[in-house]
């Protein structure tokens, strides 16, 4: 298990992280969501030894994660961290990049590793490609074969699937949890993309003003999101009485005493987003077809 206890951190004077307490268990998926700048990458860097706490304790098992004051060589063999930038090899190929701390002695197992990990990351076709000859996303694809080839008992991934194109994605995203599950890995994932964490992680910690303000299952924080910050991670929303409601929970119907006028429409795939004023604040309502601007509508909530 990951503890995290009482920890607190500052880069020079501005405080980043207050008091943060949590522990994620063996094979347990968390994901860490907030604003930019909230502290998501600086946790997990944290985390992984990359710098020295100001104070607090975090521990895998007994072991206790101690910073560069403490480590001449940064990070432990248990844990595995991507981050933003990938620090790949851009001279050696995708296969060489993958197996580089697989032992040599053991060749067969190697490239039967290397191998079972391309497909993972759905790069077959690249195997023998150099890395500097890659794109983005197949870079980040890289990293994260690279992080999982030595089997660590816990992974840290940092947006790891923002270059990735959408086509990519869904299938990566379902090849890579599922193999951590499988392997009882457990993984923190910071992320601003819903479909990292719904689908996948178990848990979900929202940090904002070097807190956390939730934290609980992303079935639960999505069908009750209790602060509109929560809210806007999902989807569009609205405050309407204090109360919030997704663009979903409103209903364009024939008549009501809640009165609208339609600002614009948007086209979102399976219906529109209707944005339109109310009470001189803007709505947003989903609706199955574009409604004209400056029509007038009467709406109502679904609980
Ligand atoms: N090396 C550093 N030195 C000084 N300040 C830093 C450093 N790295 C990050 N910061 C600052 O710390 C704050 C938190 O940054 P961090 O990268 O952890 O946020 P984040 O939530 O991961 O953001 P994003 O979602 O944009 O990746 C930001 O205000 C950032 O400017």
């Amino acid at each position: 298990m990951l503890q995290i206890k009482k920890l607190s951190f500052s880069y020079a004077k501005d405080i980043i992280l207050k008091d943060i307490n949590f522990s994620v268990n063996s094979g347990e998926n968390l994901a860490i969501i907030g604003e930019s700048g909230s502290g998501k990458s600086t946790l997990l860097k944290l985390i992984f030894g990359e710098y020295d706490l100001e104070q607090g304790q975090i521990f895998w098992k007994n072991t206790e994660i101690l910073g560069p004051k403490h480590n001449l060589v940064v990070g432990y063999d248990f844990m595995k961290y991507v981050s933003q930038e990938f620090d790949l090899m851009p001279y050696t190929s995708v296969e060489n990049n993958i197996g580089k701390h697989l032992s040599r002695f053991y060749p067969e197992e190697k490239e039967q590793r290397t191998k079972e990990l391309i497909k993972i990351v759905e790069l077959e076709d690249f195997a023998t490609t150099k890395v500097k000859n890659l794109s983005g996303g197949q870079k980040q694809r890289v990293a994260i074969a690279r992080a999982l080839a030595k089997e660590p008992e816990i992974l840290l991934l940092d947006e790891p699937f923002s270059h990735i194109d959408n086509f990519k994605k869904q299938s990566l995203r379902r090849n890579v949890f599922n193999y951590l599950k499988t392997k009882n890995i457990s993984c923190i994932v910071a992320t601003h993309d819903k479909n990292d964490v719904l689908g996948f992680a178990d848990e979900m910690l929202v940090l904002n003003n070097q807190k956390i303000i939730a934290k609980d299952n992303p079935q639960s924080l999505y069908k009750n999101p209790k602060l509109p910050l929560i809210a806007s991670f999902f989807e569009e929303f609205n405050v309407i009485n204090n109360k919030i409601y997704y663009a979903r929970q409103l209903k364009i119907i024939e008549h009501s005493n809640l009165k609208a006028t339609v600002k614009q429409s948007y086209f979102n795939g399976n219906s529109w987003l209707i944005e339109a004023e109310y009470n001189k604040a803007i709505i947003y309502i989903i609706n199955s077809k574009p409604v004209n601007k400056e029509e007038e509508i009467y709406f109502k909530v679904l609980d």
